[in-house]
């Protein structure tokens, strides 16, 4: 059988943050990842408490600083949040494609964040509010692996042929 890491097959950690559960765009959101050819492995819902925050957000203080911290870990445990691992080629790169930039006011046309996250008042980047930007990614491959295994069991990913898959080869 062919190890999948030889095609460059990845799988990365993408949270739907409570903005996107609460307006009702979780299906819209992972439509386009599976348009996309990234297969769902994994899903769940969480209510985050303060204690997964900090695991999940490690470096995020030391990053950027309490007031960001404190703002975005306060925000992710405002509602529950939907989190799910994709597999695909490129995985990690492709799914930051598709979400746009960080700040909603900077995401481009197209992307998750341009097309449903700018629009609100809240997703301006005001001082001491978290960002309201829809969509968490793993920002690369090491970070992947971290929140993947934070998130998800072995026994909460699965290993299994898409219909498209089955077609190709
Ligand atoms: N310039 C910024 N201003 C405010 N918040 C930020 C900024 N950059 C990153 N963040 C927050 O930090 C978070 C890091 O991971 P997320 O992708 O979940 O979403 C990010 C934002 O919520």
């Amino acid at each position: 059988m062919t190890d999948s890491s030889d095609l460059g097959v990845e799988r990365t950690l993408v949270v739907l943050k409570p903005d996107a559960v609460t307006r009702g765009l979780a299906g819209r959101i992972l439509t386009r990842f599976e348009d996309a050819n990234l297969k769902i492995v994994g899903v769940k819902m969480k209510q985050m408490d303060a204690d997964f925050a900090r695991k999940h957000y490690f470096d995020l203080e030391e990053r950027l600083g309490a007031e960001v911290y404190n703002s975005t870990a306060g925000f992710m445990q405002s509602n529950p949040v939907m989190a799910v691992v994709l597999e695909g080629v490129n995985a990690v790169t492709t799914v930051r494609k598709i979400i746009g930039a960080t700040l909603p006011s900077e995401a481009a046309p197209g992307t998750v964040r341009g097309d449903f996250a700018h629009q609100t008042k809240a997703s301006a980047d005001v001082s001491g509010k978290a960002v309201m930007n829809l969509v968490h990614a793993s920002g690369n491959v090491e970070e992947a692996k971290y929140e993947v295994n934070l998130w998800f069991g072995e026994d909460e990913q699965f290993d299994y042929e898409t219909a498209a898959e089955k077609l190709a080869y």
